[in-house]
């Protein structure tokens, strides 16, 4: 049976964005609807997988423990609502370490195709940020926008071919539940 598998980005499209980034529990705060799409996704039998970029722990504004402890509260919530998130993939590193998994560059995804052993050719990866819809389309995945976090601000940019938007995520849990 083929696994139905979305990948989402983090910041922007699960929980707000910050220009500061995001530094502790605290200030992860999920976006309206954000959690119950993620859950009802999980209870319609799709696997939800993570790849975000968090360049703040190589610019030391938080540490891998505080991380972890953000990821512990999305799987609390999801949990509570009965659904539950597959592999969280991040990138610790910052933009000039040259590594292979920071977006743009597909690693993250490649990581979680390989995890669940799938292809990624029109896998949905779902993300607010330019850089997340080019990993998509470097890897054949289907780059999804969402205009929640740097969404709107994306979307005023040239977008890869075949890019779709939605306003959230709510709205594509929908779309991928009931077509
Ligand atoms: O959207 P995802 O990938 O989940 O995470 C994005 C964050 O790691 C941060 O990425 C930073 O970009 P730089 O890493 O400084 O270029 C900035 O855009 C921050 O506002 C943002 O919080
Ligand atoms: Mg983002
Ligand atoms: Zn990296």
């Amino acid at each position: 049976m083929l696994l139905k598998l979305l990948i989402l980005d983090r910041d922007g499209v699960i929980n707000y964005d910050s220009d500061a980034y995001i530094k502790s529990v605290e200030e992860w705060i999920p976006l309206p609807g954000s959690i119950e799409a993620i859950a009802q996704l999980s209870k319609a039998g799709w696997t939800v997988a993570i790849a975000t970029n968090q360049s703040g722990i190589a610019r030391g504004y938080y540490d891998l423990a505080t991380l972890d402890a953000m990821h512990a509260r999305l799987r609390e919530l999801v949990a509570e609502q009965g659904g539950e998130v597959g592999l969280i993939v991040y990138c610790p590193h910052g933009p000039d370490e040259g590594c292979d998994c920071r977006k743009p560059k597909p690693g993250m995804l490649k990581t979680i195709a390989q995890h669940y052993n799938v292809a990624l050719t029109n896998v949905w990866f779902v993300g607010d940020s330019l850089g997340d819809l080019e990993a998509a389309k470097a890897v054949d995945s289907q780059p999804v926008l969402v205009k929640t976090g740097k969404g709107e601000k994306t979307q005023a940019k040239t977008l890869p071919v075949g890019t779709l938007i939605f306003d959230d995520l709510a709205a594509i849990a929908a779309e991928l539940i009931h077509n």
